[in-house]
């Protein structure tokens, strides 16, 4: 048996451990009374895992809250104070029913501490059950991919969702239903126009459309017209050394994670790691987080600073920093004419593109 004690610890077991049954306490923070903050832990459980039995325990908020958990997807509830014979039976009979699909169908957790996270995923949320299409902008390693995948897991699209490059689309897909579009600047001329005509038709696919650029380099590559339809919404997620209570609450999450799914004890981590942590640059945002915490769980020891990784790390930011401002000169010098800078610098103009949108230029 597990037991977490807030909302990210139990993120973080359901995520990493095979669990076939939840008892959640709708109010599981002292205090609380209204029952929303459990409304808002099932949800994200059952985006995790769409088919977890959870058992909601209610006693302040009562029956109201009760029932709706249940349409939230509850699978079933119980009264405070209960009777344990009936709690153990109901248990019993939810097992026995259940369906043990632990890990097939989960989705990666999606950690969101911060403000700005907090807000970012409120919104996205609320749209989620609607059919707006929706532009998710940040710079690589962010979480864009993952944000787009939890509108879908919350949307009643519950079909399949069609994931694809803006930069190597030949063609849009035939079948309806929710497109993911990674890169959406790079989308050609003539794919912008068919993609407008296609969100025209009287039952358009839900584009999710995802970029490196700011919303207003989005806007500048894209045809006003097909703005008109994707830039409805559009959430920007900040990068990952401006969300410093993100990088706690990741690295304790993909700790605890990368512990259990390799099979190894889980490495200390005190405040001053922490802080360390939060005062790196995270040019790769969540995904270089996520890689140098699997690292030190394979590792068993903080390397981060360690004579074999540093001068790697700072050689390839150097590199990277060297990259971006060549680009960057050049584009300003050819004042932005892509082709001309493309030319200066012996890229193509498709590999330019690449490492603008890299570099969020
Ligand atoms: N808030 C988060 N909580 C947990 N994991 C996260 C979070 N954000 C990102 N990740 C993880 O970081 C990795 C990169 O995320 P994702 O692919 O969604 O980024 P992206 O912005 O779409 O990147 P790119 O633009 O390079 O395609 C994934 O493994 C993802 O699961």
């Amino acid at each position: 048996m597990l037991s977490a004690y807030n909302a990210p610890e139990a993120l973080t077991l359901l995520a990493s451990h095979p669990v076939d049954l939840v008892l959640l306490d709708l109010n599981y923070t002292k205090g609380a009374r209204t029952g929303a903050e459990g409304l808002a832990l099932l949800k994200d459980m059952l985006v995790l895992r769409r088919d977890l039995p959870v058992l909601v325990v209610t006693g302040h908020s009562g029956v109201t809250i009760a029932v709706e958990a249940m349409r939230a997807g509850a699978t079933d509830f119980v009264m405070k104070p209960w009777n344990n014979d009936r709690l153990v039976s109901l248990v019993t009979s939810v097992l026995e029913k259940g369906g043990r699909n632990h890990f097939s169908d989960a989705e990666p957790v999606l950690i969101a501490a911060s403000q700005v996270m907090k807000e970012i995923v409120g919104e996205a949320d609320r749209i989620a059950a609607t059919r707006a299409s929706v532009v998710i902008s940040g710079p690589s390693g962010v979480g864009k991919a993952l944000l787009a995948r939890r509108i879908h897991a919350l949307s009643s699209d519950g079909g399949a969702v069609q994931v694809f490059s803006a930069e190597d689309c030949q063609d849009l897909p035939e079948a309806g239903g929710v497109w993911i579009c990674r890169d959406i600047e790079a989308l050609s001329p003539a794919l912008q126009r068919r993609l407008t005509d296609r969100l025209d038709e009287s039952v358009p696919p839900r584009v999710i459309a995802l970029s490196s650029q700011d919303p207003a380099g989005v806007s500048a590559r894209l045809q006003p017209k097909l703005m008109l339809h994707l830039g409805m919404v559009t959430l920007k997620i900040p990068p990952l050394r401006e969300r410093p209570d993100d990088v706690a609450a990741l690295t304790s999450h993909f700790l605890h994670y990368f512990s259990a799914r390799h099979g190894l004890p889980e490495p200390e981590c005190d405040a001053s790691r922490i802080a360390a942590l939060q005062a790196e640059a995270w040019p790769q945002n969540v995904r270089g987080l996520r890689a140098a915490v699997e690292r030190v769980v394979i590792m068993g020891e903080w390397q981060v600073s360690s004579d074999k990784t540093a001068p790697q790390t700072s050689e390839a930011l150097t590199l990277r920093d060297t990259e971006r401002s060549l680009v960057e000169a050049a584009l300003h010098r050819n004042s932005f004419n892509v082709t001309k800078a493309a030319k200066e610098l012996g890229l193509t103009r498709p590999a330019l593109y690449r490492r603008m949108a890299r570099y969020g230029l």
